[in-house]
């Protein structure tokens, strides 16, 4: 598995000291807010365990299933719920955790549907931002990195269901799905 990756980008203790980062600055701003806290499945589970600990304020923490790439490396362009939240969100101040920002087409569905629903406030953190192949305007509020526009694996993210289990970011060497 690690041999199909072309370039590391951001190892386990970048991505370790990133998350203690921006926890404490979440922590700061919401403080006294009893923010929700929504992972974004699949790829946002390994950094929402590492945010949601280094917020020292109460939060409640849910989870949604939402998938627009399929098996591939472009989004479909249309926005599967798969699995959505087990509670309400009007007047509630939600703080959306992702892996990564690409078209932007996944967040800007998710934002629309929470202003949709009457919260309070909405906020986006994301590990890892794509801003060269943004189409929808979403800007993130927290972010870890920025990364080239090239299909990355790890640490959550997947190419066609494969390396989430990555303990790092790396770059997927083009052969492996221009071959697939
Ligand atoms: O900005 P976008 O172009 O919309 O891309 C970003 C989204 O795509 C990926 O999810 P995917 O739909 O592949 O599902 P997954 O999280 O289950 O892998 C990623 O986890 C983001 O949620
Ligand atoms: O670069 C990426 N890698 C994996 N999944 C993704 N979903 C959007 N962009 C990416
Ligand atoms: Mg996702």
């Amino acid at each position: 598995m690690n041999n199909d990756i072309k370039e590391v980008l951001y190892s386990k203790e970048d991505i370790k000291n990133i998350a203690v980062k921006i926890g404490s600055q979440l922590t700061k701003d919401y403080e006294g807010k009893n923010p929700l806290v929504i992972c974004v499945l699949k790829g946002a589970f390994l950094f929402m365990a590492d945010i949601v600990r280094e917020i020292k304020t109460y939060a409640e923490i849910d989870f949604m299933d939402v998938s627009s790439y399929g098996d591939g490396t472009e989004s479909t362009g249309e926005i599967k719920i798969i699995k959505d939240l087990d509670v309400p969100v009007e007047g509630r101040n939600i703080l959306i955790i992702e892996d990564i920002i690409d078209t932007g087409r996944t967040l800007s569905c998710l934002v629309d549907l929470f202003q949709h629903r009457k919260v309070a406030s909405v906020k986006i953190c994301t590990l890892l931002d794509k801003p060269e192949r943004r189409v929808k305007g979403v800007r993130p509020d927290y972010i870890g990195f920025r990364v080239p526009n090239e299909f990355v694996v790890g640490y959550g993210l997947d190419y066609k269901g494969f390396y989430r289990n990555l303990p790092y970011v790396g770059v997927l060497k083009p052969e492996v799905y221009e071959n697939n």
